[in-house]
């Protein structure tokens, strides 16, 4: 009898932690955290301090857990109402709102103290004000109330690439906001695809993403558009700022073709959920390679096999 009830009170904790863990919204943090990632490589010239780097991912993994765990709270009601998240844990009855709050205090707290212990003040206040940024701007401010919310909300994201660039120099220069400036143009074409897919869900709730206020068509087209901006953004890594090379350069061609090819197809059939889908999944993987090659740029093996290429 003992062992049983100590098993069920085992399996009650362990439910609970899972339930605190979906309140982060934990898929999202893995790309956020490569771009942070990705900034402090190219910030510190490919010899980037693996300490320094562990503390920052840490306290970034934190800042944008307690961003998420506020948003949750803020959207209960919507979420609550559509299908996508109504198995949210707060939606669902899972955690209650003045629980997940004080949750997302405590990641916020952790945060900040790691950073301004381990890292640098500058970079803890900029994951601050990321929290804030993505919490009182975007959810609080633009979601309900402008189909811009995605444009401007954006530079929520932005944020990671100047936590990065400030936990190696303790400054801000302009190549972290070039980075800072391609998550921003990438994240209208990453949401507003999948926006497509999800038009009456959000248009139920009243939120005014693009699709249910202005129509897929006219999606298709900012789609497009956002997306010959982003490629000509990272093109600006390159000469003349000769930040990165020509790995990076030729990486950023052949992705930026794709994702051109797949936002085509929406423009062209802004109706197929399909092929919204398909650009949607093709944005994050966009992601992550397009920083995996600013990093692989930056190793001293390319820059000896794009030598000797180059002799050849
Ligand atoms: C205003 C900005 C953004 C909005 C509105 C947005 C919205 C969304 C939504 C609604 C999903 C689907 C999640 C689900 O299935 O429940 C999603 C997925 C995802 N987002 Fe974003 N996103 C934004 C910015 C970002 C940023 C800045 C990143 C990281 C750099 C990011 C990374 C991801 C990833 C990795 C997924 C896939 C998660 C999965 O496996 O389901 N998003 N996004
Ligand atoms: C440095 C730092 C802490 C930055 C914070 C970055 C951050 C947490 C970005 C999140 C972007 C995102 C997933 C928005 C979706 O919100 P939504 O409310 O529209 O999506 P939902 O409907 O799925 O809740």
């Amino acid at each position: 009898m003992v062992r049983i009830s100590i098993a069920r009170e085992h399996g009650n904790i362990l439910s609970v932690i899972a339930h605190y863990y979906e309140l982060t919204q934990p898929r999202i943090i893995p790309l956020l955290l490569v771009v942070t990632a990705a900034s402090m490589w190219i910030a510190s010239s490919g010899k980037v301090d693996p300490m320094l780097l562990l503390w920052t991912l840490t306290g970034s993994t934190l800042a944008s857990a307690s961003a998420q765990t506020l948003n949750c709270i803020y959207d209960r009601d919507i979420d609550y109402s559509m299908e996508r998240t109504r198995h949210r844990p707060i939606p669902s009855g899972k955690i209650e709102p003045i629980h997940a709050l004080i949750f997302g205090i405590v990641l916020a707290a952790a945060s900040f103290y790691l950073l301004a212990a381990f890292v640098n003040l500058f970079s803890a206040l900029l994951a601050m004000l990321g929290i804030v940024f993505y919490v009182v701007v975007y959810t609080h401010f633009l979601k309900r109330h402008t189909p811009l919310n995605i444009v401007i909300g954006g530079a929520a994201g932005g944020m990671s690439a100047l936590v990065g660039w400030a936990a190696v120099t303790g400054t801000i220069s302009s190549t972290a906001w070039w980075i800072f400036l391609i998550l921003f143009l990438w994240t209208p074409p990453h949401f507003w695809a999948l926006a497509l897919t999800l038009r009456d869900d959000y248009a139920k709730v009243g939120i005014p993403m693009l699709p249910a206020v202005s129509g897929n068509i006219e999606t298709g087209r900012q789609i497009f558009t956002y997306t010959v901006l982003l490629i000509l953004s990272t093109f600006l890594m390159y000469d003349p700022l000769q930040i990165t090379g020509a790995f990076y350069m030729c990486a950023a061609f052949i992705l930026g073709a794709i994702f051109l090819q797949k936002a085509w197809a929406v423009l062209e059939n802004p109706n197929n959920q399909t092929t919204a889908h398909n650009l949607f999944t093709y944005s994050i993987y966009y992601m992550i390679l397009l920083c995996l090659s600013m990093v692989v740029d930056s190793l001293p093996i390319t820059n000896q096999l794009l030598q000797r290429i180059q002799q050849m």
